[in-house]
This record gives C-alpha cells, sequence and structure tokens, in this order.
C-alpha cells in the first residue's frame, strides 16, 4: 500500500509546470516535498488533492485510482491542508473543524464524529478558542484549524502544503511532531510541502526535491540531501553536515570563518 505519483505532468495554460514526476510514498511514510519557490510543489499537491486535473499521468493508493474515484470517497481517503485557506469568517474554529467530517457525515454529525472534531481541536491546541469565530484568529492559529480539520477528516493520506509557514517555533515543532506521530502511530502516509530543509531532515523518513518540475532527488533526506546539488537547485553555496543529530544543512556564508593565520588568540606566558 503507498501513495504512488507517476508520469504526472501538468501546465497552466503554455507554462509547464510539472515535467512527468514520478514519487511514491509507502503507507505509514512521512515525505517532504522540497525545492525552491515555483519548482512545483503546491502544483503537485494540488493534483494529489484533485484541486488540479493532471494533462497526464497517474495518482494512486494502494493501487486505487485517485483520480477516478468519485469525489466523497477521495475525501475519506486524502486530506488537505491548502497553503493558506478560506474558512466562511462568521463560522466558529469547531464548525470549521467538523468540516473535516463531511464525507463521513450521514444525515447530520454523530456523537462520534463531535467526538473525532473535539480531540482534533485538543491536538492541535485550540480548546480554547473552539467557540471563537475564525474572523478573530491570527494568521497561525487559523492555520492550525486547518491541520485540525484535516486530522478530523480521519485520511489515509495526509497532504500538507507548507502548513507551518505562519506558525511560531512551538508550533511548527508541535505540528511536525503531531504529523509525524500521526504516520508512525497511525499508518498515516503524510506528503508535505515544506522550505526548512533541517525540519524536514528531522522528521521526516524521505524527501523528494523538486527542480523546474521534475524530482532531482529521492531518498531518506541523509542520502538525498546532495551538497552541489542543494547548491545548485538553491543557487546557494551550502554546506552539508551528518553528524549524530543526523544531516544538517547550513548556508556556506553561515559558516564559521576560518581563522587566517597570525590571528589566532596568543597564549598567555
Ligand atoms: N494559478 C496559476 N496560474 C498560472 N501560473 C501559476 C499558477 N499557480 C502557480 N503558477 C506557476 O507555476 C509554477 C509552480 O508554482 P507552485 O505554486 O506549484 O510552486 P511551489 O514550488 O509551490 O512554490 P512556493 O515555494 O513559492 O510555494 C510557478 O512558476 C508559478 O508561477
Amino acid at each position: 500500500m503507498s501513495l504512488e505519483v507517476a508520469s504526472v505532468r501538468f501546465a497552466y495554460r503554455r507554462n509547464p509546470v510539472l515535467e512527468g514526476v514520478d514519487l511514491r510514498v509507502a503507507e505509514g511514510g512521512f515525505c517532504a516535498l522540497l525545492g525552491p519557490n515555483g519548482s512545483g510543489k503546491s502544483t503537485l499537491t494540488k493534483i494529489i488533492a484533485r484541486v488540479l486535473a493532471p494533462a497526464a499521468g497517474t495518482v494512486s493508493f494502494a493501487g486505487r485510482d485517485l483520480l477516478a474515484t468519485p469525489r466523497r470517497e477521495h475525501a475519506r481517503v486524502v486530506s488537505y491542508v491548502p497553503q493558506s485557506g478560506a474558512t466562511p469568517f462568521e463560522q466558529t474554529v469547531r464548525e470549521a473543524v467538523l468540516l473535516g467530517r463531511t464525507p463521513h457525515i450521514g444525515l447530520r454529525p454523530t456523537r462520534r464524529d463531535r467526538e473525532i472534531v473535539d480531540a482534533s481541536i485538543e491536538r492541535l491546541g485550540l480548546a480554547e478558542l473552539s467557540d471563537r469565530p475564525m474572523s478573530q484568529l491570527s494568521g497561525g492559529q487559523a492555520q492550525r484549524v486547518l491541520i485540525a480539520r484535516a486530522l478530523a477528516q480521519q485520511p489515509r493520506v495526509l497532504l500538507l502544503d507548507e502548513p507551518t509557514s505562519a506558525l511560531d517555533l512551538r508550533y511548527q515543532i508541535e505540528t511536525l511532531q503531531i504529523v509525524r506521530s500521526v504516520t508512525r502511530e497511525e499508518g498515516v502516509t503524510a506528503l508535505i510541502a515544506i522550505h526548512d530543509l533541517n525540519h524536514a531532515a528531522h522528521f521526516c523518513d524521505q524527501a523528494v526535491l523538486l527542480d523546474g518540475g521534475r524530482v532531482v532527488a529521492d531518498g531518506p533526506p541523509a542520502e538525498a540531501f546532495d551538497e552541489a546539488l542543494l547548491s545548485r537547485v538553491y543557487g546557494l553555496d551550502v554546506r552539508v553536515s551528518r553528524g549524530a543529530a543526523g544531516v544538517e544543512v547550513r548556508p556556506a556564508a553561515l559558516e564559521p570563518t576560518p581563522l587566517r593565520a597570525g590571528t589566532a588568540p596568543k597564549e598567555s606566558a
């Protein structure tokens, strides 16, 4: 059982953006989708989420063609956290999260649906805000509501498009920890578009690097992060170090400058 994207092509009008993308994320895997601005990460997540239809290629999960699955069934399998989401402003946090249950709900939400919603709200640290209108949230709080909504959907595949971009450091880490535990403990397959290479290396077990709409690296972060490749793709000289704490990427300009000859502090006699 895995999420598989094969030979996916996409163009906005005449502007080709994905040029034959292949990737496979094992069930329960946590995959980082990396690449510079404009490399096609959002477009690819939107195709898997069925916000956009590809010009060619296939997307499947557990062997099932996700592009041909009826929408409601697709929504039971795949949930998607967009880069920024429009929720009607008069909605409360709880109402917004309840929307995640839509593909599962019959005529009206059951007590179980409400329990799942409350658990998601609690998990994202939103309990105190649950009756607050969405219009009165900060950007980061609203982003956490979208994540809670996606979890309340209880998907098999979780797609997140830069879900931590508006979050402070604590919530960035907590959100990535939550997604990792959802993958490890519940076997959910997660694909996250993310800019922070070090967070990707720390939390994800697979890194896929896009450049100009093509996959240029795919593997465990420690293997996929190649100094020369990252420097070329990002147009910035970077250093990759591998230590006990894992792989780390830093701009070369931020490396400590070696002491020049003659500048070493003299030992006092
Ligand atoms: N609605 C659109 N119409 C036309 N072109 C678009 C549209 N959305 C994105 N593009 C273009 O498609 C390319 C890929 O965009 P995409 O948003 O997928 O990149 P990304 O890797 O997610 O970038 P970022 O890191 O900046 O979020 C870019 O050149 C972008 O300008």
